[in-house]
């Protein structure tokens, strides 16, 4: 089988927000560390899943791939070069490229321009000057994202959050971009909707080839369309696999626990989940060893729990495309399976 291509190559990425000096060199500020030397690739055509839970570093890590925030350290490349160095023509192409979606369409339109004036900027910024170019353009564009042409001349407040959010989408697209990095963008919507909207993305990705990073919290929607799914956890990369690895076979107990939290629907599922272990402590507080060994259900029966608090473990591969980021990722499974079956007989 040939190599997957490469479209983003991060290389230790580190992100710290707010760690300066005041004027007079006092004061220091502590500062955040929203990405933690994250090191991923996205791959031409897949939809990469992005989880975890509030503060993880998701958005962080969509806003350094779209280039609207720089990585403190580590390196990013796009398409095989490294996005600082772009200039001049490679930089404008790598701006129409690779475009952020975002959650909230209600917001992220314009209430004063109607769909006609949000699709022709796209398409000026796209090189189409000639009016009959741009109406042609449209004419393609439209169904692609099931909307009918008779509602160009309409402004936002004329549709429903669905719909608004297929017209984000078609201004996006206007740019022929190959990178989608959407962030969160079902969660604003009615659930009816959702599967309406998460149906659209496979469609585009497939018709255009594009390559979608996926960025939510809930895991039902990493589940329904990511090829490989990527867990952060405080900023860290803790696991990443393929969705089937992710979702039915995952090593980190921290992925394991936000399964366990995530809604199943299941009437008969367990209540009293054996893997939720406290509130986080707070990061400061926490240095050197596990990010996630304070609220760590497997480190309460591992043999050797001193290595989490001394040791980082870093993300280590088990199998093809799969790697976690814990010390004892091999006994995961059959743990939780111990767990389980002793909190349903105490239940
Ligand atoms: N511009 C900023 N200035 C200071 N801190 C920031 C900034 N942007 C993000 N952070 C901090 O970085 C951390 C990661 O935030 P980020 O928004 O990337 O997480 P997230 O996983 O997307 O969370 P959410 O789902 O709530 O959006 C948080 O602690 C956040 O407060």
């Amino acid at each position: 089988m040939s190599e997957p291509e490469v479209v983003f190559r991060l290389e230790s990425v580190t992100k710290e927000f707010g760690n300066g000096r005041s004027l007079l060199g006092l004061n220091r500020s502590a500062g955040v560390r929203a990405l933690d030397d994250v090191s991923i690739e996205l791959r031409r055509g897949e939809v990469l899943g992005l989880v975890g839970e509030s503060g993880s570093g998701k958005t962080t890590l969509g806003r350094i791939l779209v280039g609207a925030e720089r990585a403190t350290s580590g390196r990013v490349w796009f398409e095989g070069t490294p996005v600082e160095a772009l200039r001049g023509g490679a930089l404008r192409n790598f701006r129409k490229s690779v475009q952020m979606v975002f959650q909230n369409p209600f917001t992220s339109l314009n209430p004063r321009r109607t769909v006609r004036d949000v699709l022709n900027s796209g398409f000026a910024a796209r090189g189409l000057r000639r009016g009959a170019q741009r109406a042609a353009a449209m004419a393609e564009l439209m169904p692609k994202v099931g909307l009918s042409e008779a509602f160009l001349d309409r402004y936002p407040h004329a549709f429903s959050g669905g719909q608004r959010q297929r017209i984000v989408l078609a201004r996006a697209l206007t740019v022929e971009p190959s990178v989608l990095v959407a962030d969160e963008p079902v969660s604003a919507l009615d659930v009816s909707i959702q599967a309406q909207i998460l149906n659209l993305f496979v469609t585009l990705r497939r018709e255009l080839n594009l390559s979608i990073v996926m960025i939510t919290h809930d895991l039902r929607v990493a589940n329904f369309l990511s090829d490989r799914i990527a867990v952060l956890y405080r900023g860290q990369l803790v696991e990443l696999g393929t969705r089937e690895q992710i979702m039915e076979h995952s090593r980190h107990p921290y992925t394991r626990m936000l399964l366990s939290a995530a809604p199943t629907g299941d009437p008969d599922a367990p209540h009293n989940r054996p893997w939720l272990v406290g509130d986080a402590t707070p990061a400061d507080a926490m240095s050197g060893g596990c990010v996630f060994r304070d609220r760590c259900w497997l480190r309460t029966i591992v043999s050797d729990p001193d290595r989490c608090a001394t040791e980082q473990p870093r993300l280590a591969a088990m199998e093809d495309q799969h790697s976690a980021a814990c010390h004892f990722a091999e006994q995961t499974a059959t743990a939780a399976g111990v767990l389980l079956v002793e909190a349903e007989e105490s239940a």
